[in-house]
């Protein structure tokens, strides 16, 4: 989902250190010599936090920081906004390295480009949801119009208009983290901090919330860093994925990236449950023979000729701004051809099943077994590939986990 490739956030070897700051050069040695996290803290009561890490972050995507608990995803998230100074390394926002910033410097950068939204939600309970809405814009001076019409906005755009003189004790808990979401969006930070902010839900409304910010991130385009210790979620909201164990990044990239190439046994066995066919989709397993209309079929019997000659059963065809118009078989080209017709449009099927490059692969085998076409890919009506169950199945099952239900 990246609006284009301009890096947003950089970190180059990120080290944080926690203890007694006269022996945290000390720690740093063993740490820098390869020793555990567990012999370090024995030998000189050190903690560490991140180890080493470095990524970056695209404008307009959505990366998940994940690892079990205690592996540093906070650690690191807290760096990036300062509220944790590192022990070591860079963090650069925009080509600005925020760790050399000063107080007031810092405070601009947060408050123009940094959102955070917290897991316990952090509202104030005396305030109306609209008067935690703007609370950002108030701290920055905002006149009191100004800024309740961009907490309306916000409110609006998290779902919650009409809640606006409510207060937070009358809110679910998915209301209630909306208003923390509300709170952060209000701000129209470039970068929204999310620190395991669905985690404290329950299992159906943290999904809808997922949902909900995958459709808002389509519209608004952030640049969101989001922490989660749970696999699945990330596997649903990250458009790549940072896995952390004991400080350091053990592996970054895709999720497909992730599951079908483990960099390490211990990401394998973090992955190993993951349907692979879930995460896969139309655009990675389709494929792109010329089973599309190619130019030269006018009619029935140019498309008999193209289909006899590339052992088609049927074809589709596009009209001139390359957009997929219908299907039609050989018989029925066949049959129109003896009839002596013209053109295809008589004996073209136009409601034809299609799928769009992002469909999830485990979607595709229940549509497969009900249609006797290849399933056609498409993307704002054009043809990007087709996908027929044979290629399907390999496809699954050479990138490890097939799918029980293929
Ligand atoms: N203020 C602190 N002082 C000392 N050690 C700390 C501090 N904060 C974090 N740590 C240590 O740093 C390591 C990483 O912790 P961190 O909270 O970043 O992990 P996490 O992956 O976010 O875990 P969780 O999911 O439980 O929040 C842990 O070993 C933790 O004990």
């Amino acid at each position: 989902m990246e609006s284009e490739n301009k890096i947003k956030i950089r970190v180059e070897n990120l080290t944080k250190i926690f203890g007694p700051k006269s022996r945290i050069p000390e720690a740093q040695q063993l740490l820098e010599k390869g020793e555990n996290k567990e012999n370090i803290l024995k030998k000189t009561k050190c903690g560490i936090g991140v180890s080493n890490a470095s990524f970056t972050v695209m404008e307009g995507e959505i990366i998940v920081i994940m690892g079990l608990s205690g592996s540093g995803k906070s650690t690191l998230v807290r760096c990036l906004n300062r509220l944790i100074d590192p022990t070591e390394g860079k963090i650069f926002i925009d080509d600005e390295d925020i760790t050399t910033l000063s107080p007031n410097e810092l405070r601009r950068v947060r408050l123009t480009k940094l959102g955070m939204v917290f897991q316990n939600f952090a509202l104030f309970p005396h305030r109306t949801v609209c008067q935690n809405a703007e609370y950002g814009l108030e701290i920055q001076g905002m006149a009191p119009e100004e800024r309740r019409q961009k907490a309306f906005t916000a409110l609006e755009q998290v779902g919650l208009k009409g809640w606006e003189n409510h207060y937070p004790h009358n809110l679910s808990g998915g209301m209630q983290q909306r208003v923390g979401l509300a709170r952060a969006l209000a701000m129209d930070p470039d970068i929204l901090l999310m620190d395991e902010a669905f985690s404290a839900l329950d299992p159906l409304i943290r999904s809808d919330m997922q949902d909900e910010l995958i459709g808002l991130q389509q519209q608004l385009q952030k640049t969101i860093v989001f922490i989660s210790h749970d696999l699945d979620e990330a596997l649903k909201l990250g458009d790549r994925i940072i896995l952390m164990k004991d400080g350091a990044i053990v592996q970054s990239g895709t999720a497909e990236e992730i599951l079908t190439n483990p960099a390490t046994e211990y990401v394998a066995r973090f992955v190993e449950n993951v349907d692979i066919s879930k995460v896969l989709t139309a655009e990675s397993v389709m494929i792109k023979p010329k089973a599309m209309a190619s130019p030269e079929v006018h009619g029935p019997k140019s498309a008999l000729r193209f289909m006899q000659k590339e052992g088609f059963s049927q074809i589709f065809v596009h009209d001139k701004k390359k957009q997929v118009i219908g299907l039609v078989s050989a018989d029925a080209a066949s049959e129109a051809a003896q009839r002596g017709e013209k053109d295809l449009f008589s004996i073209m099927q136009k409601d034809f099943i299609h799928v769009t490059p992002d469909t999830p692969a485990a979607d595709l085998i229940p549509i497969l077994a009900d249609i006797p076409y290849p399933l056609p890919v498409l993307e704002n009506g054009k043809m990007k590939g087709i996908i027929i169950r044979g290629s399907l199945l390999a496809a699954l099952s050479e990138r490890g986990r097939s799918s029980d239900n293929a």
